[in-house]
């Protein structure tokens, strides 16, 4: 096992003026159901948010089955690379599951494949089209942490700019398919998405 780090230091904007990553998904705050999933798999809990998210985030997690350690953004909106460096340097592990805090579909059995695949490399990125799943995925800690480090002192925000700095093993759509579903990479941002996946709990 490993670690699990939460990124929820977005604005939201396309759900609207409340912050999506404790907004009630049907009955439960969308980060609690994150969490509630990758406690199942991960033996330590990192959330990267702002410092004024904080307080709702921890009261979301109360009684959680890991208490959470927060590595807040030391400048806020640098975008989620930024985040995801930021929360790993908080871990301890070696390997660590980076999930967005708005997949609350995230299949605890498919991260607990993604762990066995980064075995030996810096990164296991499922690639289920062309876009790889860059905020589910695992990632040597030390190395992503730098190399989203040395991306930032370039100018550059894309996480896949830091994940090719890296010996990554991809995880293709064939591969993805025997493991699991493409639901586990769905991702939450309008009201309406909200509102149709809340139906589905
Ligand atoms: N730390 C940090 N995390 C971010 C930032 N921007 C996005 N994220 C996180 O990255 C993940 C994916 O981002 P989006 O789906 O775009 O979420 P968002 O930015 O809050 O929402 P929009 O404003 O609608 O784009 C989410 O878990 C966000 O919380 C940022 O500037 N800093
Ligand atoms: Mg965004």
């Amino acid at each position: 096992m490993g670690a699990g780090v939460v990124v929820a230091g977005g604005r939201s904007t396309r759900f609207g003026d409340r912050d999506k990553a404790v907004a009630d998904l049907a009955g439960t705050p969308m980060i609690r159901r994150v969490v509630d999933r990758l406690t199942l798999v991960v033996d330590e809990l990192v959330v990267n948010c702002r410092r004024d998210q904080g307080d709702a985030i921890e009261a979301a997690l109360d009684g959680c089955g890991i208490t959470p350690k927060f590595a807040f953004d030391e400048t806020p909106d640098e975008g989620p690379m930024a985040g995801i460096g930021r929360g790993l340097r908080a871990t301890e592990s070696e390997y660590g599951v980076v999930v967005a805090c708005d997949m609350p579909f995230v299949d605890p059995s498919f991260v607990s494949y993604l762990f066995d695949r980064a075995e030996g490399h810096d990164a296991a990125v499922p690639r289920p089209d062309e876009w790889f799943q860059t905020t589910q995925a695992v990632y040597r800690t030390d190395a992503m942490e730098s190399a989203c480090d040395r991306a930032l002192e370039r100018g550059e925000h894309k996480i896949v700019e830091a994940l090719f700095d890296l010996d990554y093993v991809v995880v293709d759509r064939e591969e993805i398919a025997n493991h699991t579903t493409m639901e586990t990479f769905e991702n939450l941002n309008t009201r309406e998405e909200f509102e149709a996946a809340a139906e589905r709990f």
